[in-house]
């Protein structure tokens, strides 16, 4: 029997590298579809809420008729979707959290939800530890001096110079898959590692207060929750060691951006480094783009060439799953009965 499959993809998670991993995995037997998305339609929200997102419903809910699969980095399975889509079974969203789907209404309409968690977290702890270097050697501005003509020796003295990681503490906020590669990463480079994650038991683990006063570099990397919105405040920052470098490569929701400001104006902290915003873009006027000693990067922490094939390969393999009659790996959602 052939099964219908749509892949919806975009730039990013190209279509075609979701074909070809469904082809390895699953071998002939698939009738696939391709439907190209702007990028992105579903941005970086919480996880399982999105509803009536946006105008590309009325060409996915066309694309989907007779379809049981479905895989995509950004399409919007809304609530209106799945009532015009009653022959889709599995819907895998080939992202680090199933955000495109509304998910209470995929559970009650019986389909299934995969995601593909880790799929960036190499990328991002690379970049994570590209952003904390950078913020710490000062290398965008002695590179932006440069590209200027102007070659600054005052960069050297003692009162401008960073810490060395070698012999210093990093603090981690969220100990998941991108966490826990960035203490391997800086373990390397001979940092002592503190841990910060209500849900994971490790050593090293303090309490959040604790790990902010005795970290010298401090890197966020827990979810986007109600827990973690704004954990980051100004009495949080205030306990950070002055001299001390912060690494937002997470969600802008978990820290207070005006209260950063204000911690680098006052030269409380060294530097901080930035992937990622309460608002992206960052609008014009933004405090952000004057505020000294701040490298920043446009979200693009998870980006790598090897990103998108293995988000490609983690949605395929559940999709293989699903035929086989097997437990998807991944399933957001309480797995419907008739999987
Ligand atoms: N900038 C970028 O391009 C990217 C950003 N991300 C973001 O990085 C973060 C980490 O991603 P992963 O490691 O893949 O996720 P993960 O789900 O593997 O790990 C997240 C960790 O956060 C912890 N956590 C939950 N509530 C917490 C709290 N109140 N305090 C401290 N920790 C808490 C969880 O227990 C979990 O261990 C997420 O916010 C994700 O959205 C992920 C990929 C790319
Ligand atoms: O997590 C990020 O920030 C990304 O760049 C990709 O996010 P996603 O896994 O698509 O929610």
């Amino acid at each position: 029997m052939t099964v219908r499959v749509l892949a919806a993809g975009d730039h990013f998670v190209q279509n075609r590298l979701l074909i070809d991993a469904l082809r390895s995995e699953v071998g002939g037997e698939l009738d696939v579809r391709e439907l190209t998305l702007p990028w992105p339609v579903v941005p970086f929200g919480p996880v399982g809420e999105v509803d009536e997102a946006s105008d590309v419903e009325d060409e996915l809910i066309d694309a989907l008729r007779g379809v049981e699969i479905c895989v995509t980095q950004m399409a919007p399975l809304t609530r209106r979707v799945l009532e015009a889509a009653p022959d889709l079974k599995l819907f895998c969203v080939s992202r680090g959290g199933p955000v495109n789907a509304n998910l209470e209404a995929a559970t009650a309409a019986g389909v299934a939800v995969t995601f593909a968690p880790g799929r960036n977290a190499v990328a991002t702890a690379e970049h994570t530890l590209a952003m904390l270097l950078a913020a710490t050697r000062r290398i965008p501005q002695t590179h932006a001096d440069l590209a200027g003509g102007v070659w600054r020796g005052d960069y050297y003295m003692y009162d401008k110079v960073g810490p060395e990681l070698e012999g210093g503490t990093v603090g981690l906020v969220g100990y998941g898959a991108i966490g826990r590669r960035v203490a391997r990463m800086v373990a390397g480079f001979g940092a002592e590692v503190l841990v910060f994650d209500p849900y994971v038991e490790t050593p090293g683990s303090v309490e959040l207060d604790e790990l902010l006063s005795r970290s010298g570099f401090v890197s966020l990397h827990a979810r986007a929750t109600p827990e973690t919105t704004g954990m980051i405040d100004a009495a949080r920052l205030a306990l950070m060691p002055p001299g001390s470098v912060l690494v937002n490569c997470a969600r802008g929701s978990l820290l207070d951006y005006d209260a950063l400001c204000d911690a680098l104006d006052s030269g409380h902290l060294f530097g901080a480094a930035l992937d990622v915003f309460p608002e992206e873009p960052i609008p014009p006027g933004s405090r952000l783009l004057t505020t000294p000693n701040l490298v920043m990067t446009p979200h693009l922490a998870g980006a790598s060439k090897e990103t998108a094939v293995k988000a490609a390969r983690i949605v395929a393999a559940d999709v293989a799953r699903y035929l086989r009659g097997e437990p998807l790996a991944h399933c957001a959602n309480p797995a419907p009965a008739n999987l």
